[in-house]
């Protein structure tokens, strides 16, 4: 047996830092709800972050919890189902529910049945057999052990979107959850929807264990695909079973852990029957045991000594090694199975149990507000004061849903909690557990659950409170909108119209309206076309209004090249308190983001008015001097000034840095910026000349290309505002049989053809309105 350099660095130098546990994590980062959208700082402190360091922080709270604490902690998994668009997250969620006795019949996404999957609930996503927010639901699993035993254990599971246009969703969910089960399609292997997600998780430091899905279809390598999650995803990854069969003769898996062949039987797979391992197998199976335990010494102390000294693992100390290499993020086990053919969905659920950790085994992280912010860390027990977090608010039939998912301490029924960031307090009249739309009541929710409440007031990341704690917990990465639409009620009753705007921007963070004030429209911008759409539909559909909608509008941002210093002075006397404020300073680029600084010494302008100059910064960064976009890339640096003893104040200061802004952006060779988008687009081979033809016309640049035994896919770079209505170009050009996704890489300088025409264009929708 060979021995991988990494296992030799763990066993001689144990002090070496695990790849796979300096990932991202929201989690533990140091950045108050108030900083959330700027996550560099987070990235940064987690880079440094060891998971060593968490585990002792782990072990000291795992010291203090009681032996109820422990009980209940040990039976809790909160996991999150999430994938690439159509891997078949939906389809694996409805088996679980099934399997774990939650509904009583299987129904499929888009079925002849027209039911559609339980956790679709919207009518829209039925239709469009696409999931569009995350839905939230419990169930019991009981898992045998190989000894006969059986152990409860209780899931609360989240189904995801996989559409990048709706990834708020993704993100909020695991925000929350513990752990994951990644669904890889067993034909297409890790896709560019798998690393966004992929992204998040590490993002959010969740664990997770990849299903390879859809393996009854033809052209299923799961070989391929573990191979794929290696070397794209960067995570050690290795497969505990062998299928048994292939296409429609999959018939179950091979546990190559145990050496036991699984089959699935009955009607609905729902019988797993224990049998002796396919002569055909056997070396494939001793193959790839093999190899599990080689990956293993590779991210694991214990299973790297062994292989040093050629001794054999137990299968309990496989399992061990598993369990700790992958709730340290090191290694992700990997399963495989058909959620549609009803084959070794089961599986997963043993493994959610026996590998991904439960609420007590993951460090949560807060602020002490009341402490200038120190960080605390979260304990999960029973006896501790409340804290929780509400990660989700939804309009429902009662009023708002607030999703709460509670991390020390419990909530009861008619207990008042209190909103750190707002101060207000609430009593709990209603509690309940979610089970996609519908609703159970429960008197009490513990630590490390997942629960919904009634008649909160908040906004979606406020931390709760029993009201003695001021600890507040960092919240979700908040990706900027790309795109924008005006949009006019055809009605003249507004009332339902801004109901629905209302609604919408309280639960969904990336959907954001605007009313401009110069065109009289009101704005929406989201993440992409299809979210829009979607909303527009909403609107129609939940509130009765119909919009008119404009063509999309890419949301420019617009920035300077070169520096320069500035001289301002605004004055004005027109009879009445005249105004009076004089700025020195400069204007200077400064990369991805706005700053606003000053230096004036001897109280030449009163700290008053220096606030005021701030404000003044960020109102003129809110609408461009170019073309009224936002501007990105903006440093202003007041050194001096003068003030009037009378006719100075507050409000001459504000307007004279706007003046001074523009005059100075002006000056110092503005630009337009546009976003560019990474395309993804997969299709049939016989279509790919046509997709580059596609692309080429707009200017696309190609980053990659892969070909697979039947399809192949393209990824480039393109500017977003090429990308609009291509959709149905793509259906036209490839019979249908094409899928493309968009998602946001960067802003890039327009060329100065099209920064003359936005300018233009711009000036002529101002003269209009004239
Ligand atoms: N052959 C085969 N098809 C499957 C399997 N699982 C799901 N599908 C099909 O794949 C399509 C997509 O399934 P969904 O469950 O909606 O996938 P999803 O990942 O939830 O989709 P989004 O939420 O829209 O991203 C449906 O037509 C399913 O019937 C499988 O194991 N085998």
């Amino acid at each position: 047996m060979k021995l991988g350099i990494q296992s030799l660095n763990r066993v001689f130098a144990t002090s070496i830092t695990p790849g796979f546990a300096s990932g991202f994590a929201g989690k533990f980062s140091k950045v108050s709800p108030i900083l959330c959208r700027d996550f560099t700082s987070t990235h940064r402190s987690l880079m440094e972050d060891d998971y060593e360091k968490e585990l002792t922080s782990i072990r000291e709270i795992e010291k203090g919890l009681t032996k109820d604490d422990k009980n209940r902690l040990t039976r809790i998994r909160n996991i999150g189902v999430s994938a690439h668009i159509d891997s078949g997250k939906t389809t694996f969620t409805e088996r679980v529910l099934f399997y774990t006795g939650r509904i009583k019949a299987i129904h499929e996404v888009r079925g002849r049945d027209n039911v559609g999957a339980k956790m679709d609930s919207m009518d829209l996503e039925r239709e469009k057999g696409i999931t569009i927010q995350s839905a939230a639901t419990y169930c019991s699993w009981d898992k045998k052990s190989e000894d006969g035993s059986v152990t409860p254990y209780h899931f609360n599971l989240i189904d995801t979107p996989g559409h990048i246009d709706f990834t708020i969703e993704v993100e909020r969910a695991l925000r929350v959850l513990d752990g994951a089960v990644l669904v890889v399609c067993a034909v297409s292997g890790v896709q560019s929807q798998t690393m966004t997600v992929e992204r998040q998780m590490r993002r959010y430091n969740v664990p997770r264990i990849t299903f390879i899905n859809k393996m009854d279809r033809m052209g299923a390598d799961p070989w391929n695909a573990i191979d794929q999650i290696n070397k794209k995803l960067k995570t050690a990854a290795a497969a505990l079973q062998v299928p048994i069969g292939a296409e429609k003769d999959l018939a179950g898996v091979v546990n190559i852990i145990t050496r036991q062949a699984l089959y699935n039987e009955g009607p609905q797979g729902e019988n797993i029957v224990v049998k002796e391992i396919p002569e055909e197998l056997k070396e494939l199976v001793e193959e790839k045991r093999e190899l599990l335990i080689q990956t293993l010494a590779d991210v694991d102390d214990v299973i790297a000594e062994l292989y040093i000294e050629e001794i054999e693992p137990t299968v309990k100390q496989i399992k061990d090694a598993i369990r700790r290499s992958t709730i340290a993020r090191r290694f992700s086990p990997v399963l495989m199975g058909s959620a549609l053919a009803n084959r070794s969905v089961q599986h997963v659920l043993d493994a959610v149990c026996d590998y991904l950790p439960n609420p007590g085994e993951i460090l949560n992280t807060g602020l002490d507000i009341s402490k200038e912010e120190a960080p605390v860390n979260l304990v999960p027990y029973y006896k501790s004061p409340f804290v929780g977090l509400a990660f989700k608010l939804e309009e429902g039939r009662f009023g708002q849903l607030t999703y709460v998912r509670v991390y020390q301490g419990r909530l009861k029924k008619g207990q008042y909690i209190f909103n750190v960031k707002t101060g207000k307090k609430t009593k709990l009249s209603r509690l309940v557990r979610m089970h996609s739309e519908e609703m159970e009541e429960v008197d009490e929710v513990g630590p490390g659950e997942i629960c919904a409440t009634f008649g909160v007031d908040c906004s979606s990341g406020d931390t709760f409170t029993d009201g003695e704690l001021q600890y507040t917990m960092s919240s979700m990465y908040v990706p900027d909108p790309v795109i924008s639409l005006a949009i006019t009620p055809d009605s003249k009753d507004g009332v339902n119209f801004s109901k629905a705007i209302n609604r919408f921007q309280k639960e969904d963070p990336t959907f954001r309206v605007n009313f401009d004030a110069e065109s009289k429209e009101t704005i929406i911008s989201g993440m992409g076309e299809l979210h829009l759409e979607i909303y527009v539909e909403r609107m129609r559909r939940e509130y009765n209004v119909k919009c008119t909608t404009g063509l999309p509008q890419v949301s420019y941002r617009e920035t300077i090249s070169a520096s320069h210093e500035f001289d301002y002075t605004h004055k004005k006397q027109s009879g009445g308190a005249g105004q009076y404020a004089r700025i020195i300073g400069t204007m200077a680029p400064l990369e991805n983001k706005n700053l606003f600084e000053h230096h004036v010494v001897g109280g030449k302008i009163p700290e008053g008015y220096l606030n005021a100059c701030e404000k003044g910064f960020h109102i003129a960064c809110e609408k461009g001097p170019i073309i009224g976009h936002k501007v990105l890339g903006c440093e202003m640096v007041i050194n001096d000034g003068t003030t009037h003893i009378v006719d100075s104040s507050e409000y001459a200061f504000r307007i004279c840095t706007e003046y001074a802004f523009k005059e100075a952006f002006l000056a110092s060779q503005p630009q337009i910026l546009e976003p560019i988008m990474e395309v993804t687009i997969t299709a049939p081979i016989e279509f790919q000349g046509n997709v580059l033809g596609l692309m080429n016309k707009r200017m696309a640049n190609i980053v990659d290309t892969e070909m697979g035994p039947e399809e192949f896919t393209i990824v480039s770079d393109c500017a977003l505002a090429s990308m609009f209505g291509f959709a149905s170009v793509l259906r036209a050009s490839t019979q249908g049989k094409g899928e493309f996704s968009l998602e946001f890489k960067d802003y890039a300088p327009v060329s100065p053809n099209v920064q003359k025409e936005l300018i233009a264009e711009h000036e002529k929708k101002l003269k209009e309105k004239k």
